[in-house]
């Protein structure tokens, strides 16, 4: 297969998660004879530095001309005083609008070898499986008015019944491949916006009679998601709660450094990037769990690319290093052995090497 994927590193950890997941791919194209066109574009504060814009013309036209996206990180206390419009996160908004990448999916799957990494006890987070399909490209990120004053700020919160209708759907998809169950998260008893979320789910629920649906309020569910996870399969929310939730819900792995994800289209299209960011706190030390960049590159495979057997092998060479003990910094703990960042990509690329995948697949994400 030839693809070309469009690199955007970003800034802080971002490159160097890249880094890690652009050598999977590489491992990955040599093992099953495949090539992978990369052309690196930039986002985000580097490029609010090259060309004073977060997301310039050639970084879209580099994505224009790919089959995927990869996407590390933005941000960094370096723009943080910068005026909105040349914010590093705008960079990252602009692209998911620009792509119209309303789908966020971000999966949240207890992970055996790291149970004793998670706060959680562990008889709460094993055997955690869920989805979280959070609406990316409108709500309160989006919404106009958005502005402020001396004395006041403004941030709106609008949503289209057309745009609810289109990751209801999604969801109840991705719940009929999986346990059937979909949890809609919304606000209902405070926001407008979430009474016609509700409405449209209800309206919608028809016409997935195999599908199990729960309403459940965004307060509640924060409660829920730690202290009983396996209640959930399918979550789906609105732009803002699923941010929330899904960092929220990365302590049952054991890290935020664990959780990938996908942000696609209604044609297939996506981007691919770790649901962490730039962690300027250990950017530049060769600390940084890479692990949700190279998962992220799992998804690409499968959603983007159809290719689901080295979708596979990656997944298993990340568990197979992890249940080896080792790990980077943010698992640390009793029988853990601590590596680099460097150091960790080098076992999952040896695993890549050695292990062949069988029809039996021992661990899968969406
Ligand atoms: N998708 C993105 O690009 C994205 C997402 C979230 C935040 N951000 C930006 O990143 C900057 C920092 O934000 P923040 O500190 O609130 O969130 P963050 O996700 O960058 O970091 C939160 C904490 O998790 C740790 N962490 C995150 N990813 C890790 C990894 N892969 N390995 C090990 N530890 C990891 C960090 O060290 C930090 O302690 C801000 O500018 C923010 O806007 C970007
Ligand atoms: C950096 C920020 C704009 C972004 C978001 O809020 O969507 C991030 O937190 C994420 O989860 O991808
Ligand atoms: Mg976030």
């Amino acid at each position: 297969m030839k693809k070309t994927i469009a690199v955007l590193p970003g800034d802080g950890i971002g490159p160097e998660v890249t880094d890690a997941a652009v050598k999977v791919l590489q491992s990955i194209a040599m093992r099953y004879g495949h090539t992978f066109h990369l052309k690196h574009a930039v986002i985000g504060g580097a490029a609010v530095d090259q060309f004073d814009n977060p997301l310039p013309q050639q970084t879209i036209d580099v994505c224009d001309a790919s089959d995927a996206i990869l996407l590390g990180a933005v941000g960094g206390t370096k723009w943080d005083n910068n005026p909105a419009h040349l914010r590093p996160e705008k960079g990252l908004l602009n692209i998911r609008k620009h792509f119209d990448l309303f789908a966020n999916i971000r999966p949240v799957k207890a992970i055996p070898a790291l149970l004793t990494s998670s706060p959680l006890k562990e008889e709460v987070a094993k055997e955690v499986d869920m989805v979280i399909v959070r609406e990316l490209t409108s709500g309160l990120y989006f919404g106009e008015p958005k502005r402020r004053s001396e004395k006041s700020a403004v941030d709106t919160l609008v949503y289209t019944r057309e745009e609810i209708e289109r990751i209801v759907n999604q969801a109840f998809e991705i719940a009929r491949t999986r346990r059937g169950k979909v949890t809609s998260v919304d606000k209902a008893n405070v926001l407008e916006t979430s009474k016609l979320w509700r409405e449209v789910v209800e309206e919608r629920k028809a016409a997935y009679p195999d599908i199990e649906v729960e309403h459940m309020l965004v307060d509640s569910a924060a409660m829920k998601l730690i202290t009983n996870p396996r209640t959930f399969d399918v979550v789906v929310t609105e732009n803002m709660f699923g941010d929330i939730l899904s960092d929220e819900a990365s302590v049952i792995t054991g890290s935020l450094g664990m959780l990938p994800s996908a942000s696609i289209r209604s044609d297939g299209f996506g981007l691919y990037e770790p649901v962490h960011g730039s962690a300027p706190d250990i950017a530049g030390q060769n600390k940084a769990n890479p692990s949700a960049a190279i998962l992220s590159v799992a998804m690409m495979f499968k959603h983007s690319f159809g290719l689901h057997t080295e979708a596979a092998a990656v997944e298993q060479a990340v568990m197979s290093v992890l249940e080896d003990g080792y790990c980077t910094g943010d698992l640390a703990g009793s029988g853990k052995r601590v590596v680099s960042t460097e150091q960790y990509v080098t076992k999952v690329i040896e695993e890549l090497e050695r292990e062949f995948v069988s029809e039996h697949i021992m661990y899968s994400y969406v």
